[in-house]
């Protein structure tokens, strides 16, 4: 099912596979099942250029969304990049004013606003057309008590921070939440992906979704 005007796709769990860096890893994924793609254009062990992250998103089948990670950065470094990317979305972490969220969906891009879970909580409270809440270290891979937010927000938002296969479907009926997003779990080193555990957790997210 699609959203209308949002660009989002979404089965039982939404799911979102972050941090991608080689094409048999973003294949992996696509096959595996992930609605949206992320690839890392801040500081990281995941990081890549925006010139590797537009060879890479111009293998993902379009229902399949593309999203630009960034942490921090200026706006004009935000749009640049974005921009040199040709991804379809921007996922934003950290303390950005309103407007720089405005400017970005004027480019035609799905905004995804990401913060850690004592942040403001509401979807949409930046116009932002899906919300990640994460742990207070985006891309570190610490689990925190996921249970904390469940019920709240309403909407369109994603759990992140210390999901893996094994602890996925449990963090989903604890949170309770609308879609998943996985950067260091799918990982057998910082940095580097693993196909089988990418299918693992898309699996096991699916599964989770049916039980919670
Ligand atoms: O994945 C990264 O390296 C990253 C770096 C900076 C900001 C965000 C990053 N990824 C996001 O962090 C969480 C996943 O964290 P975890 O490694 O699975 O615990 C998720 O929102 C990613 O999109």
């Amino acid at each position: 099912m699609w959203i209308h005007g949002t660009g989002l796709r979404v089965h039982s769990v939404y799911v979102k596979i972050c941090g991608l860096r080689e094409p048999g890893h973003v294949a992996a994924a696509v096959e595996a099942g992930a609605d949206a793609i992320g690839f890392v254009l801040t500081r990281s062990p995941r990081r890549i250029t925006p010139e590797q992250a537009r060879e890479l998103a111009a293998a993902v089948p379009a229902h399949v969304l593309t999203v630009a990670v960034f942490a921090g950065e200026a706006p004009e470094e935000v749009r640049a990049a974005a921009l040199e990317s040709g991804v379809r979305a921007v996922q934003l972490h950290g303390a950005h004013p309103h407007g720089d969220f405005t400017a970005l969906k004027d480019l035609g891009l799905t905004l995804v606003r990401a913060g850690a879970a004592g942040a403001d909580l509401r979807c949409g409270a930046f116009d932002e057309d899906l919300l990640i809440v994460d742990a207070p270290r985006p891309g570190s891979g610490e689990p925190w008590d996921w249970s904390a937010v469940r019920g709240r927000p309403e909407g369109r938002w994603m759990l992140a921070g210390g999901l893996d296969p094994s602890n996925v479907a449990r963090a989903i009926a604890e949170a309770r939440p609308w879609g998943v997003d996985v950067s260091s779990g799918v990982e057998v080193a910082p940095g580097v992906k693993d196909s089988g555990l990418i299918r693992e957790f898309v699996a096991a997210a699916r599964g989770g979704a049916k039980q919670a």
